[in-house]
């Protein structure tokens, strides 16, 4: 298997802190890779030292092939880095932007294409200056594709959208992924990464917590499916058949709303539905959800998130 990252026993001290405390990443070519944690996990730390600015305090990390704290200007022109803070060119048109950035690329991507790709062609010669904050975000990711990368940096790229623009954002990004470019996207938006991400890597305080896909990681795809529903009119906890009480969540039988969790929810499911059927209750507000990414990462996260919630 083709490997664009990998990282092992990574280690960055801020003076007495110690940021990230010995990481492990592999980040596999053409693969959508999403790596999340809350606020001072050390995922800018760690992308800054795969994208060869910053030192490292001690561990391995090859990036394309090459160590980025002693890569050359060959190396960065396979990256794109989608810059936070970048500045349009004064007086300059989309397209004349893009033609100044290409200039520093040995094979840069048509521009026309590019700004295809990110939604933006209709602006191509609109002043740069004059764009929305959103158009900005795309000619700033249209820039960073501009050199033609193998491997594009995404930092939290849908931060400030409005839902539609954020659907663009994630369709380009998809379109990317078709292209080949190896996605290595920092998000703090669960449902971007569940919807984008092949491989999501969850890092809290300083340290890996879980890797997996989407579906499957901090065990997610084994975890148990929740159902509610309100109990119909007339009835009581003890008119219900005896595998929907057993299914009862803890401290969940006191409202007319219940809680159940079922590891396998038809086995739970079947007997509700019989039961409602035969008596002609109709259960509208039925619903049986398995925990979302957000969930597991919540839990994942949790003593963090505690920790730095102490006043
Ligand atoms: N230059 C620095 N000097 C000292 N401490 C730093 C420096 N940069 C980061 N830190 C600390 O290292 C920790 C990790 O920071 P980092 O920016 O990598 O987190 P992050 O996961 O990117 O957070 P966020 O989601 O808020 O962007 C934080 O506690 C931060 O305060």
């Amino acid at each position: 298997m083709d490997t664009v990252i990998r990282v092992s026993a990574l280690r960055m001290r801020y003076g007495p802190f110690e940021a990230v405390r010995g990481i492990d990443l592999e980040v596999r070519r053409g693969e959508v890779f999403a790596f999340l944690g809350p606020n001072g996990a050390g995922k800018t730390t760690t992308v800054e030292i795969l994208e060869g600015y910053r030192r490292r305090t001690a561990g391995e990390v090859d990036v394309l092939g090459e160590d980025p704290a002693r890569a050359g200007p060959a190396w960065r022109a396979r990256i794109g880095v989608v810059l936070q803070e970048s500045q349009p060119e004064r007086d300059l048109t989309v397209a004349e932007c893009m033609r100044l950035y290409a200039g520093y690329y040995p094979a840069p991507r048509p521009v026309g294409e590019t700004l295809e790709l990110v939604g933006l062609a209709e602006q191509a010669d609109a002043a740069a200056t004059r764009l929305s904050g959103g158009q900005r975000r795309r000619l700033d990711v249209a820039l960073s594709l501009i050199g033609d990368p193998e491997l594009l940096f995404l930092d939290e790229p849908t931060t400030g959208f409005d839902p539609s623009a954020r659907r663009a954002a994630w369709d380009m990004i998809a379109g990317l992924r078709a292209l080949g470019v190896t996605v290595f996207l920092t998000t703090h938006f669960m449902d971007e990464a569940e919807h984008l991400a092949d491989r999501v890597t969850v890092i809290s305080d300083g340290l890996i917590v879980a890797e997996g896909t989407p579906g499957t990681i901090g065990g997610r795809e084994r975890a148990a499916a929740e159902i509610r529903f309100t109990l119909p009119p007339a009835t009581g906890l003890a008119d219900l058949p005896p595998a929907v009480r057993a299914a009862l969540a803890d401290g969940e039988g006191e409202g007319r709303r219940l809680l159940l969790r079922a590891d396998r929810p038809l086995t739970v499911l079947g007997p509700l539905i019989g039961w409602a059927e035969a008596r002609g209750h109709e259960l509208p507000d039925l619903e049986v959800r398995r925990p979302s990414l957000e969930d597991v990462y919540l839990a994942l996260t949790a003593n963090e998130t505690a920790a730095t919630e102490v006043p």
